[in-house]
């Protein structure tokens, strides 16, 4: 399982480490990590390390000062180097190291312009091995030509130390930077693609706390951060924003306290997916009781009821209308359908609410009415789409994290209507964590905010981050078949506690857990599905099984 920390809670853990003066300890192995993962992903992207270039943004802190260890290293492997500097000052250690390897240098102007101004005591760009001036400087305005014709451009303006973001002249720095991206530069006869952001901990304007994004923000393809995952690059927006995610371990584990998040990984999946036993009967395996569809979308029921399936529920009794009912049987004979109440079904959960309407006709009541009392049987739930337009009426000082709402963000504002909190769509989509957490303990229930990363907040306050997906999910009925994957997990392990435990989940966070399995279940199925290209939410019931084969650890061999 990976876990997230607080930026701040990191600072924390360093510092007995820097107060037993183990300051510059760290910042060499945050350096080293951040080299070889520069050098492997120049070795990726041009066969070797030799000869290629690369420019650094290094601001006034120490995740400068990490950026220009690292590129002194690579300098001493043949890289040719050009750090971007902040005229509010530099590591001065780490500085000297990266001119002393052969390093060349700029310093940003004050103003809030981007133009450079070269160092002011070098101008001819001579090195000499053995003198003071042991670096060149680059002349005024090149290094925006020189960060474009690099291969590699390492983000190490701020860190964990930043308030708010970029200001002048780095904000200026940076959207030029982009400006240049945007209009097609570099020059596509010298290299054909523009360079690889390296973020050095995590992308400069990305609150590491909450992942919020303070413009300019340069988009990493690689973020490196040191010591452990910080909160901000595992949540939205701040993922987006980072890339793929490297940890360096830079010896801080002891003193990392509780995570802020946590994400299932492939044995976790493995470890809590339920599988059958030899004494099981389809009773004992989980019945999931679906309330879903109507005239108007019948195909919700359908893509819920083979959503389930697909994780091999022991049975799905279906509650709706006959037209609805009789194309699930069409589709999915297994489906046991009918016209009757909740109270009338025996079921270990409840899925209630995809697809249902929202019109005021007889049988959308009669839906609503389903949800209600599925609802009121206290029995564990999922409620999607039209339920989240009921449930929950009222802000709940009951703690109901078995009910499990699974909004995108549209939705969530609208519920934070109904409990009289003014929250826009556009203020989830830019704090996600923040309203999930919100909602979870307004509400009492377990929330899933869905996403291209998707985080379940537990109402006692555990959160879980998943992001397997791919964005070809972002199609209709794709939330359908991830409530009936949720609803299935549900019925099955609601009640096996022993094995949440046995992956240090407590008995009262496996709600959120069944939701964060089932995200990251969705996910798989949705990158094997689309294999790269399109994907329709038909095929994602169907790609299911394959994924949950190849999470199975494979057994002894007898
Ligand atoms: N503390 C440690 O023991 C270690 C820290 N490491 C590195 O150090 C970083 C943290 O270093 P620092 O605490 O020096 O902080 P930063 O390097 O993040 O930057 C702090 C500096 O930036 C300025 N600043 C803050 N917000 C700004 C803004 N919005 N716009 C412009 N300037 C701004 C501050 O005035 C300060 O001078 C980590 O991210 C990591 O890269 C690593 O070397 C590992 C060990
Ligand atoms: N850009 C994206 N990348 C990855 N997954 C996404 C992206 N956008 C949406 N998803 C996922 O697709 C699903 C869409 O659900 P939802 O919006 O409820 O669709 P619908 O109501 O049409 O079934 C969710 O599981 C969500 O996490
Ligand atoms: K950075």
């Amino acid at each position: 399982m990976q876990r997230a920390f607080s930026g701040t809670g990191i600072r924390a853990s360093e510092e007995p480490l820097l107060r037993a003066g183990q300051g510059p300890v760290l910042m060499q192995r945050a350096a080293h990590g951040l080299a070889t993962e520069v050098a492997r992903l120049l070795a990726e992207q041009r066969g070797r390390v030799y000869g290629a270039r690369i420019v650094l943004l290094a601001g006034p802190g120490n995740n400068g000062g990490d950026a220009l260890y690292a590129a002194a290293s690579l300098v001493r492997r043949g890289v040719r180097a050009t750090a971007v500097l902040s005229p509010a000052g530099t590591h001065e250690q780490a500085l000297e190291a990266f001119r002393r390897a052969g390093g060349r240098t700029c310093t940003l102007a004050p103003e809030a312009d981007a133009v450079p101004k070269a160092d002011a005591d070098t101008g001819s760009g001579l090195t000499d091995g053995d003198g003071n001036r042991t670096y060149a400087a680059i002349p005024e305005q090149d290094w925006l030509a020189e960060a474009a014709a690099a291969d590699v451009l390492i983000d190490a303006i701020l860190g964990t130390g930043a308030h708010g973001g970029l200001r002048a002249p780095w904000a200026a720095a940076v959207r030029a930077l982009q400006q240049n991206a945007a209009a097609g530069k570099p020059d596509a006869l010298v290299k054909s693609r523009a360079p690889l952001i390296v973020a050095c901990d995590l992308p400069s304007g990305v609150d590491a706390n909450t992942g919020e994004l303070h413009e300019p923000v340069l988009r990493a393809a690689l973020t490196v951060t040191f010591g452990a995952a910080k909160t901000g690059l595992l949540v939205p927006p701040g993922e987006g924003a980072a890339g793929r995610l490297q940890v360096i371990d830079i010896g801080l584990s002891d003193g990392l306290e509780d995570p802020v998040l946590r994400r299932l990984d492939a044995t976790d999946l493995a470890l809590l997916l339920p599988s059958p036993g030899r004494d099981d009967q389809k009773y004992t395996r989980g019945v999931l009781g679906v309330v879903a569809g109507s005239g108007q979308y019948p195909g919700a029921a359908q893509l819920s009821c083979a959503g389930a399936l697909a994780c091999g529920v022991g049975m799905i009794r279906y509650l709706g209308p006959e037209s609805v009912g009789a194309l699930i049987h069409t589709s999915s004979p297994e489906v046991v359908c009918s016209q009757g109440s909740v109270d009338e079904n025996h079921v270990q959960a409840w899925l209630v609410g995809p697809g249902i309407g929202n019109a005021d006709g007889s049988e959308a009541k009669q839906q609503l009415q389903r949800c209600r009392d599925a609802y009121d049987s206290g029995l564990p739930m999922v409620a999607d789409a039209g339920a989240l337009t009921v449930f929950p009426a009222r802000s709940s000082a009951r703690m109901i994290p078995h009910v499990i709402l699974t909004p995108h963000a549209g939705e969530l504002a609208q519920l934070f209507q109904r409990l009289d909190r003014d929250v826009s769509r556009t203020q989830i989509e830019a704090n996600g964590m923040r309203y999930a957490v919100e909602a979870a303990k307004l509400t009492g229930a377990t929330v899933l905010l869905k996403g291209a990363t998707t985080l379940v907040a537990s109402p006692h306050g555990t959160v879980f981050s998943q992001s397997e997906g791919t964005p070809w999910l972002a199609t209709a009925g794709s939330g359908d078949t991830l409530a009936g994957i949720i609803g299935a997990l549900l019925a099955a392990l609601a009640a096996q506690t022993a094995r949440f435990s046995s992956v240090g989940i407590a008995a009262e966070d496996r709600w959120a857990a069944i939701a964060a399995a089932g995200a990251s279940l969705h996910g798989r199925a949705g990158v094997l599905a689309a294999a790269g290209g399109p994907l329709h939410a038909t095929a994602l019931a169907t790609a299911v099984p394959e994924v949950w084969r190849n999470l199975q650890a494979p057994g002894p061999v007898i």
